[in-house]
């Protein structure tokens, strides 16, 4: 894509002199708060905020560390109407409404207008869920035959009826945009880059007033970004169509050169700074990522490769190929993923990373089809285990085995070992429902699908469905369990469960049969006592005793996650207090609510506090659906991660995250947490000197995982150097 201009933008309507009224218009010291809120009593979302956007201005909106993600989310929704803005005193009340409120430009004494029927927003989110119901929608059904006919939309069908006026600009605007080869396909066939170009293109077409775009560069490979770049530089330029655009950015992100004015939020607080002050503020790398003078990822891989600890074949393709008609996606993909490995993969929007990622969760109905496809399926054969240590799964067991003769029945003795609990297998022949379980995955599609209908679904849930790779709460027993009253119609719970993790009757099958690991389960045989009397009686005591054992290392890793990503790690407050940037109203946690399973081992914590910390529980009865984005995903990342699933898929992964988030995720998928909290120097031949507990506690993964990256910048994998392997798509 050349980086003509665009002529067509400047000549398509004549130019109309600007307004020499203000765009946006924020009065000085200026509170927001969420609507519903009374103004003396909440925290506002933003306090002492002073925002004035003229005509000419190019602005970013930047979230800064702290913001719990809703900075410049906050920002967003002020702009579209959906908070409440008070200015200081009833009199700048007075003035402000007089002059046109939010946008003066738009006030007409001749003519009412709704203003915000002028304003449009294209987020980092991609397809509308469920029809905006909250329910999960399958977002699997791309990869298949498009049967339903809203599915058959076109992207051209979708950008909607062109004047002969316009179609100039269209032809021009798609093509620069790389989409013109993409009309006629059905939009749900596109890729996540290829939807996010389309959906900020029929924006433009809209011609709305002002265009917010949240994150636009997200996800864009290096050519569509410099693309888009370009055009947003010609649109800022344009007098007709005269679009205002102001971006949302994540603070550290590449501000585009067009920029004029950075607002920065976070804390609570807006800051206006100008780009050029703005860059010396901010450290190197994306996204706010690498603290200075941080050499990253030294720790882990290198490490781990000289102990020679890469280990077994957790998938295995050979010659894989994926074509929808014509159109081949995939062609002749040989690629093998040991325990161990982080891997980087990498291509261009449409290269089929994102349907090679679909065959090992085995969505994609073409992974039935492959030759040679090997994946990950627990092994039937395979002996029962019970770890003694801390750092491995129970239902979702973390050691591979090859084949199902490398896994010997396994006494007491070997059960403080890490066991093989699952074996290679054609994906013909593993049940996707397996797959769920022993692949974790965080991506936009998983974003945008995860339901957000269930009545009160509490973070704790939302991150315990991560067991089974499900989109259902586990916590069904918990309100009887816990002795809580509060369980009340859309909280079974109690407390959105906190404290409580169901294990079904198969899920104790699958361990009993195919290894349980990472459990303390000392006395429980798991071999049954044959012979014996009472074998029925003594059964079922067996299988409530793994059940328990399950339990409690569900709920133990459960708190672990939460407290390695929650609020205490990215954004620590004195108090239980929720954060003002966190919209939620998470109910103060009471001090007697808290069980005896909520005492989790206090040498995992983070810092030399116990956890979970009052902060901790609160977020984890906090709604998922009231979290901000970026809180959202962390979310989705804990429940990827809390199963300790063998493979971990990561795509997109930092977008909507503000860049305390980002750190505390990058700092426990590195296990940084760990190294400072115990020392347990590695060293050379395995074991950690002094250090009981190498491998347990705050690592996000071990040495029995693999876990794979998708992102266009490379300083976004957790991971650098010689310890990540590249899997590059052309
Ligand atoms: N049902 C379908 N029919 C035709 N083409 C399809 C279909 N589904 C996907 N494709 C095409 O397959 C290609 C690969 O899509 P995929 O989502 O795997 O790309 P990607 O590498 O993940 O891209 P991105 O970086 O944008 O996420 C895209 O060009 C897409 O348009």
């Amino acid at each position: 894509m050349p980086p003509r201009c665009l002529p067509l933008l400047l000549h398509i309507r004549s130019y109309t002199t600007p307004s020499s009224k203000p765009i946006v218009h924020i009065p000085s010291n200026s509170s927001i708060y969420a609507f519903g809120s009374p103004a003396r009593s909440r925290t506002p979302l933003i306090h002492d905020i002073s925002w004035t956007v003229r005509e000419g201005d190019a602005w970013a909106v930047v979230s800064g560390s702290g913001s719990g993600g809703g900075g410049k989310g906050a920002v967003f929704k002020t702009l579209l109407g959906h908070t409440r803005i008070a200015p200081p005193t009833q009199g700048a009340q007075a003035a402000w409404a007089h002059a046109g409120g939010l946008y003066p430009f738009l006030s007409s004494p001749s003519e009412s207008v709704d203003p915000y029927t002028k304003i449009a927003l294209v987020s980092f989110r991609q397809r509308s869920s469920g029809g905006g119901s909250g329910a999960f929608f399958d977002y699997t059904a791309r990869y298949g035959a498009l049967w339903e006919a809203e599915d058959r939309v076109t992207l051209r069908g979708s950008l909607g009826d062109l004047t002969a006026e316009k179609k100039p600009f269209f032809e021009e605007l798609t093509s620069r945009m790389g989409l013109e080869d993409l009309l006629d396909l059905p939009l749900l066939a596109l890729s996540n880059g290829q939807t996010r170009r389309a959906r900020i293109v029929k924006a433009i077409l809209d011609e709305p007033e002002v265009l917010l775009l949240d994150e636009p560069l997200t996800g864009l490979d290096p050519p569509s970004r410099s693309a888009l770049t370009a055009v947003l530089a010609h649109l800022h330029e344009a007098s007709s169509p005269r679009i205002r655009v102001i971006i949302g950015l994540r603070k550290g992100e590449h501000i585009p050169a067009w920029v004029t004015h950075v607002l920065e939020v976070g804390d609570g607080r807006a800051v206006v700074r100008s780009p050029g002050l703005y860059y010396q503020g901010v450290g190197g790398g994306v996204g706010g990522l690498r603290k200075e003078g941080e050499k990253m990822g030294e720790q882990v891989g290198k490490a781990e490769i000289r102990r020679g600890r890469i280990g077994e074949v957790l998938v295995d393709m050979k010659g894989v190929n994926v074509s929808y008609r014509e159109r081949k996606v995939l062609q002749n993909i040989n690629w093998q993923i040991r325990q161990g490995e982080r891997w980087h993969l990498q291509g261009a929007n449409g290269s089929g990373k994102t349907t090679l990622l679909a065959l090992l969760t085995g969505d994609h109905p073409q992974s039935y089809t492959q030759r040679h496809l090997l994946l990950p399926s627990f092994s039937p054969s395979s002996s029962s285990s019970c770890s003694s240590t801390n750092s491995s799964p129970s239902a979702s067991p973390s050691s591979p085995s090859t084949t199902p003769s490398d896994t010997p029945n396994q006494t007491s003795e070997t059960n403080t070992k890490l066991a093989p609990a699952h074996t290679l297998q054609p994906r013909k022949r593993t049940p996707t429902a397996h797959l769920r379980r022993l692949i974790g995955v965080v991506s936009p599609e998983m974003f945008d699908a995860f339901p957000r209908r269930h009545p009160g679904m509490s973070v704790w849930e939302a991150v315990g469905t991560g067991f089974d790779g499900g989109f259902v709460p586990r916590t069904r027993g918990a309100a009887r369990a816990l002795g809580t009253k509060e369980g009340g119609k859309g909280d079974k719970g109690g407390q959105g469960g906190v404290g409580w993790v169901d294990v079904s009757d198969e899920e104790v099958d699958l361990a009993l049969a195919s290894g349980l690991e990472g459990v303390k389960l000392e006395g429980v045989d798991l071999k049954g006592k044959e012979g014996k009397d009472g074998l029925e009686d003594e059964d079922e005591e067996r299988r409530e005793e793994v059940r328990k054992c399950l339990r409690e290392w569900r709920v133990e890793r459960c708190w672990e996650v939460l407290s390695a990503l929650g609020p205490a790690a990215y954004a620590p407050a004195p108090s239980p207090s929720p954060s003002p940037s966190s919209p939620s109203p998470s109910p103060s946690p009471s001090p007697s609510s808290p069980s005896s399973s909520l005492s989790p081992t206090p040498a995992l914590s983070p810092s030399s506090q116990p956890y979970p910390t009052p902060q901790t529980i609160a977020f984890a009865r906090t709604p998922f659906t009231s979290l901000a984005p970026g809180e959202q995903r962390l979310v989705l990342l804990m429940r990827a991660l809390v199963g300790r699933p063998p493979i971990v898929l990561l795509d997109e992964v930092w977008s909507g995250m503000d860049g305390g988030m980002v750190r505390a995720a990058r700092a426990y998928l590195r296990g940084e947490g760990e190294s400072t909290d115990e020392p347990g120097e590695e060293v050379e031949g395995g074991g950690a000197k002094g250090g009981e507990k190498e491998g347990q506690g705050m690592r996000g993964v071990d040495e029995t995982q693999a876990v794979v990256v998708i992102t266009h910048w490379e300083e976004e994998v957790p991971w650098e150097g010689e310890e990540v392997r590249r899997f590059k798509l052309g």
